[in-house]
This record gives structure tokens, C-alpha cells and sequence, in this order.
């Protein structure tokens, strides 16, 4: 009988996303073996490589390339050579927004796990981070990064300069139905967990959070009475995140909090590059690191592949329902991390030299210890 075949859209972006997609690719073609399932992955472009090749960060290709197929793994996105002083010249990040939109990905899944073996690369204490493990469910479709924006030219905008000046605004905008299903999605991760939610938005000066709050609160009451809810403001929760990070189980935010929130959990972990995510909604889910394209580093062959393999396991989860072979992937992790292997960017002190792997060796250990 012929073996499972899933299709998988691969994007390997910018900087060091064709880096360490390589290894992403790698870990899955070696689980799928194991497995008895074929993995075919189609490379298609996105960001400065696709606006480089047809002057759009999301061509039509690609968009239909994602749809059909039964899930996207990206890498990351920009870098310095699309950063244009011109507003109209296209952008590496319209690619990835137009992506998320796309496919409908409305919630996005953060994982923040302390691995023990990597308590010292934090720059807080042990005994605060000590135990770890919070998932940031930003919402991924809505609020500034999609609504209303526009600059232009008019007296009162002038600025040292005098004369007609420059003026921009952004407006962020929920509607009921996409606070309501972003809060179930967090309510029935936390079922899965520690039942225990914290909603955080910025309720004593914007709208949108009034509206986020009130929407959290009769979700939780109609349908989810028994799950703990606190609500917190974001600025307190950018200061509770390094104060009492043990204490949260579900954090669920609108877009923008989520983004800043999300880069700062990471750093708890002591490396940006140890974060994956997935992105769902209704149709083809997309599973990329939260990271960026790190361009101080891209093309030295020293990037951390972690987060985008652990993105592999999250898409065997959530897109092919595979748990054991996703643990086998998560447990490979996490024993090249316990027997003291690093990229550089979680090595330390005490890591041996011959214990600093590049990206691609460090691909090849998690295949040496899958399972
Ligand atoms: N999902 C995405 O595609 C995504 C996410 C964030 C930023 N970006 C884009 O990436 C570009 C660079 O942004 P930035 O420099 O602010 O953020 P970044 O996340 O690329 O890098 C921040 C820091 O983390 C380090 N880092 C990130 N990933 C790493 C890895 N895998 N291994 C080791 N170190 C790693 C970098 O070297 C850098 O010092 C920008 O164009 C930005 O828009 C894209
Ligand atoms: C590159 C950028 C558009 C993106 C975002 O802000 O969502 C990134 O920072 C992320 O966190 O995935
Ligand atoms: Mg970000």
C-alpha cells in the first residue's frame, strides 16, 4: 500500500531563513522515514526574494501554492536591502501579512518553555524562570497591523522644517466575532493545560480593550466558567513577564501586544531563536520560528535552527494530528540540549568549544537523537 504523502509548502524568506528551513526540512524528512509517511515540500518565494524575483512579497503563486497544500512551513522574512525610504517600494513584512490574511490565520500559538539544560542562558535568575511553560495566543488577522493607514502632506504636520509637513496614522479596529474566537481558542488551549488564562489589553485608555474585555469575560462566563480568568493591562504584563513568568499558563492578546509580548517571553528562554509558532484557522495552517531573519548573522552558517525544527513539531501536532512523531522531534530537542550541544547563540561560558555546532550540524544532531 502506497504511504501517506503530505504536501507541504515550504518558504524559506530571507536572511537566514533558507538556513534553517534546510534543517527544518531535514528533521522532517528524517521522521517521515521513521514514520512511514512522505513529506514532499515545494519551495515557494516570499519577502525580499520574491520582490526581488517578480517585485511582490506575496506573488499570486504563492498564495495558491499555500492553499494547496496541506501546510506551510516559513522561515522568516526582510533584511536591510528592502528597507526603503521610499513608503510606496514594496516590503519584505507585506509578504507575511499577506499570508496570515490569506489563509485567515487568526490565532497564532507561542510556546515559552524553560528546557532545564538551558537555564543559564536567560538573563534572569533560575530561581525565577525556574518552571516556565506559557503560550502566548495573539490574535493574528486584526488591530493596527491591518487597519486603516495613510500618510500625507498637510500645514499642521510641518515640523522643524516649516511649511507643509508629513502626517501618518495607523487605527486599530476589533470586531465582536474575531475577539470571540480568538478567546475561545485560548480558553480551550488552557483546557489542555494549567486552566488558567490571563487576557491582557490596555482597558483604561483604548476602545478596542474595552471591547476585548468585555467580549473575554462573556465567552469565559457562557462557556467556560470553570477556567481561572485574570485580565491585565500590558504594561503591567511586559513587567509581570520577567517578574513571575512561572505564574502564567495562557496569555491572550490582541495582534500588536501579542507581537511585542511574545519577542520578550522569548528572551526568558535566553534566545529568540529557540521560539516556534504556529498560525491556525480554518483552512492550511502556516508554522514558522517567531524570530526574525537576523540578518547580522545570515550566511554565516551560525544560526540556531531550533525554533524552526520545533515549528516542525508543532505542524506535525496541529496540521497532521502526528503527537508521537511530534515527540519524538520535541524529546530529540531537548536531549541534544541536555547533553550539552549549543548553537552560539545559547552557548555560555561553559560550553566546550567542540560543543558549539553550526546550523547545520546542529540539524544533524536532532536527527542523530530523534525519539
Ligand atoms: N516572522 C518573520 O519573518 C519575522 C519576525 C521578526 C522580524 N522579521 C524581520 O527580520 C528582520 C530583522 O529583524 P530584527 O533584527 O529586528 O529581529 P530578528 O529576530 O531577526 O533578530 C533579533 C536578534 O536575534 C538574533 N536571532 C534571531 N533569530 C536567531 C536565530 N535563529 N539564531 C540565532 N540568533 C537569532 C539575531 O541575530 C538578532 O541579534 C526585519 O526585516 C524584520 O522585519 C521577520
Ligand atoms: C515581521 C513582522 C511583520 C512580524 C509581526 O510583527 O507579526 C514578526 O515580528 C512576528 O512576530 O512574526
Ligand atoms: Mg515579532
Amino acid at each position: 500500500m502506497a504511504s501517506k504523502t503530505y504536501r507541504i509548502c515550504t518558504l524559506p524568506g530571507d536572511g537566514i531563513g533558507p538556513e534553517i528551513i534546510a534543517e527544518g526540512k531535514k528533521v522532517l524528512q528524517a521522521v517521515g522515514k521513521r514514520a512511514g509517511v512522505t513529506f514532499t515540500c515545494t519551495d515557494a518565494l516570499i519577502g525580499g526574494a520574491a520582490i526581488d524575483a517578480t517585485g511582490s512579497p506575496l506573488p499570486d503563486a504563492t498564495l495558491e501554492a499555500a492553499r494547496a497544500s496541506d501546510a506551510v512551513l516559513l522561515s522568516s522574512v526582510g533584511g536591510p536591502k528592502w528597507d526603503s525610504t521610499d513608503p510606496n517600494a514594496p516590503r519584505p513584512e507585506q509578504g507575511l501579512l499577506g499570508i496570515r490574511k490569506g489563509l485567515g490565520l487568526y490565532t497564532n500559538l507561542r510556546p515559552v518553555k524553560i528546557y532545564d539544560a538551558l537555564a543559564g542562558a536567560s538573563t534572569l535568575r533560575p530561581e525565577v524562570i525556574k518552571g516556565v511553560d506559557l503560550v502566548i495566543v495573539r490574535e493574528l488577522t486584526g488591530g493596527l497591523y491591518f487597519g486603516k493607514r495613510e500618510r500625507f502632506y498637510d500645514e499642521e504636520g510641518a515640523g522643524s522644517n516649516g511649511g507643509r509637513g508629513q502626517r501618518a496614522y495607523d487605527t486599530c479596529e476589533y470586531r465582536e466575532y474575531e475577539v470571540e474566537r480568538i478567546a475561545r481558542k485560548a480558553f480551550q488551549a488552557a483546557r489542555k493545560r494549567r486552566n488558567k488564562v490571563t487576557s491582557v489589553d490596555k482597558r483604561n485608555v483604548l476602545e478596542t480593550s474595552r471591547l476585548w474585555r468585555e467580549v473575554v469575560h462573556r465567552v469565559h462566563d457562557e462557556e467556560f466558567p470553570e477556567i481561572e480568568l485574570e485580565d491585565l493591562l500590558v504594561d503591567n504584563t511586559a513587567m509581570q513577564l520577567i517578574n513571575r513568568p512561572a505564574d502564567f499558563d495562557v496569555v491572550v492578546t490582541e495582534n500588536m501586544f501579542g507581537d511585542i509580548l511574545s519577542d520578550e517571553a522569548a528572551q526568558i528562554t535566553g534566545s529568540l531563536g529557540m521560539l516556534a509558532s504556529a498560525s491556525l484557522g480554518d483552512g492550511v495552517s502556516l508554522f514558522e520560528p517567531s524570530a526574525g531573519s537576523a540578518p547580522d548573522i545570515a550566511g554565516q552558517g551560525i544560526a540556531n535552527p531550533l525554533a524552526q525544527i520545533l515549528s516542525v513539531a508543532m505542524m506535525l501536532t496541529y496540521a497532521f494530528g502526528m503527537d508521537e512523531q511530534a515527540a519524538w522531534v520535541q524529546d530529540g530537542v531537548e536531549r541534544v540540549l541536555d547533553d550539552g550541544w549549543r548553537t552560539r547563540d545559547i552557548a555560555d561560558g561553559s560550553t566546550p568549544a567542540d560543543h558549539v555546532l553550526g546550523t547545520s550540524a546542529m540539524g544533524d544532531k536532532v536527527v542523530e537523537y530523534l525519539g
